[in-house]
């Protein structure tokens, strides 16, 4: 936050556009279906969304694909100044952005800011890497010219999560429209708002029919992942949802890029430093979304020596995040997207309670009068976690941090390696040779020594096991929108 940020509770500025936005106009669900949006910290209404289905669906990749074509032939470094003036819009209303999105997710504005700026380098970045977009040849002799070019694929589906509704549409078209696709969004049901203002504020930018949105829920997204004028299909969301866009796909054998779940483990060795790994511990939780990040190292691996020294810390430094109103900007700590979730997260506290582990910080909602109408949760530990508990081994996408003890480094490593996800893995030590040793042995995608929870743009984030398929936030996912044709040019 700068000197110009606001302070205190503020009211957002909702979309007045309400519709679905494809061949670059607004068009209401062909069903007239409509869908009310209520603040998750409150439950206030924010008025209704058209909520498309299949047959919307088939409208807006019509419309990508008659702009096809013509974004394709578009000079790559028109294409990258186009991004960028997206990216200048966006900086230019980031308070205004973040605000709509807090007061629709129910996440902390303050956290919120920092999506939008992860979103406008993310369209900066992939505007910067348009030229490299390039082929190779292949030496033949003197009588032939053998080379590949790079091609977009045509029309790219992406369908996203809710846990950062505008970060993941503005970021994940930005790779496939970098390489001269053209688009077909479909966002998060849950947190439709932030994305129609952002419509609404970039709209003329691009031409029509280069980036389509249709809101809606399930059945829009198969039948975007499953429609024959897809070329490739990406999804964020979970691991039955990854399972089902592949199957949608396999219908016309198109390729997909899938980032889903994760059960992430961070392990403390004995050598590592107590301060910084308990803010690690708590950092690697991301308990601003209340823990709705697919990232969050939700299971934490103490080494005996250390677990209580560094267990005290991580009780007391969790006290920092207080649930509360998602729009004032000093809120650390936000509400849950759902009362559906908010109940499945207290379910699981209630079975680790029953199932025996002890429970050290939170457990329960907030029992401040002002948040009863809010899906708010506390930030929640359990200690003395034992591997076959229900909270060590599924998902939970909530403020729900399990704590286990190790002493051998082969068992710790078998048992944060014995889930069905590999997402990220962050190991805490000073000595390099173990550091090495563990990050090569830990089943995940993404692996943090004496660091939890950042992403670097460049580097590339994506699981390994049901965790997903493909790399994002990297010139591999550009390219991945890519394929190569080899010409082969006879001279003689
Ligand atoms: N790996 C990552 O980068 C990443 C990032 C954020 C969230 N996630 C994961 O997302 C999940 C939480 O999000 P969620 O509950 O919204 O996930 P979800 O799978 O229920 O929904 C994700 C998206 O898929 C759509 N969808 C649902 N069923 C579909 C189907 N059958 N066909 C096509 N589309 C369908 C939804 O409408 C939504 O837009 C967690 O598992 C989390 O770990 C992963």
């Amino acid at each position: 936050m700068n000197s110009k940020t606001p302070r205190g509770s503020q009211r957002p500025r909702l979309p007045e556009s309400r519709n679905l936005y494809y061949g670059g106009e607004w068009k209401p669900a062909n069903s007239g279906r409509r869908e009310e949006c209520f603040s998750p910290a409150t439950g206030e209404s924010f008025g209704s969304v058209a909520y498309g289905d299949a047959s919307d669906m088939e409208a807006a990749i019509s419309a990508a694909k008659s702009a096809f074509a013509a974004w394709r032939d578009t000079p790559p470094l028109e294409r990258a100044g186009r991004l960028r003036e997206i990216a200048a819009v966006m900086r230019e209303h980031k308070e205004e952005l973040a605000l709509v999105d807090a007061a629709d997710s129910g996440n902390p504005v303050a956290a919120m800011l920092k999506d939008i700026d992860i979103a406008t380098s993310q369209l900066d970045y992939f505007a910067g890497l348009v030229l490299e977009m390039k082929g190779d040849t292949i030496p033949m002799g003197p009588d032939a010219v053998n080379m590949t070019v790079r091609e977009p694929l045509g029309v790219v589906g992406r369908i996203v999560a809710f846990n950062h509704p505008l970060m993941f549409c503005a970021s994940k078209a930005a790779a496939p429209l970098a390489a001269g696709n053209t688009v077909v969004m479909k966002p998060a049901e849950q947190a439709p708002l932030s994305v129609l203002r952002w419509l609404e504020l970039i709209d003329g930018i691009l031409p029509p029919g280069v980036l389509n949105v249709v809101h809606g829920g399930p059945e829009a997204g198969q039948a975007l992942a499953s429609h024959p004028d897809v070329a490739k299909v990406g999804l964020i969301g979970s691991v039955p949802t990854g399972r089902a866009v592949m199957q949608g796909a396999s219908a016309t054998i198109k390729d997909v890029i899938l980032e889903l779940g994760g059960k992430n483990a961070l392990i403390a060795c004995p050598d590592a430093d107590i301060e910084k790994t308990a803010k690690g511990i708590v950092a690697g939780m991301n308990f601003a979304w209340c823990g709705q990040s697919c990232g969050s190292t939700s299971r934490v691996f103490i080494h005996n020596d250390i677990h209580n020294a560094v267990l005290d810390r991580v009780v007391e430094m969790v006290q920092a995040f207080k649930p509360g109103d998602p729009t004032d900007y000093s809120t650390t700590m936000g509400a849950l997207i759902s009362a559906k979730q908010r109940d499945r997260v207290l379910g699981y506290i209630e079975g680790a309670r029953r199932e025996g582990a002890r429970l050290v910080a939170g457990g329960g909602v907030p029992d401040d009068p002002a948040l009863a109408r809010g899906n708010f949760v506390e930030p929640t530990i359990f200690a003395d976690v034992t591997t076959d508990m229900t909270i060590a081994r599924e998902e939970i996408f909530g403020p729900v941090l399990s704590v286990f003890r190790w002493t051998d480094e082969d068992d710790v490593m078998e048992k944060a390696n014995d889930v069905e996800y590999g997402l990220t893995c962050s190991i805490w030590t000073r000595d390099l040779a173990r550091a090495h040793r563990m990050a090569r042995r830990a089943e995940a995608g993404f692996v943090w020594v004496n660091k939890s929870a950042a992403h670097f743009l460049g580097a590339p984030f994506g699981g390994v096991k049901q965790s997903g398929i493909g790399r994002e936030e990297c010139i591999g996912e550009m390219l991945s929108f890519t394929r190569e044709k080899n010409i082969h040019i006879a001279l003689d």
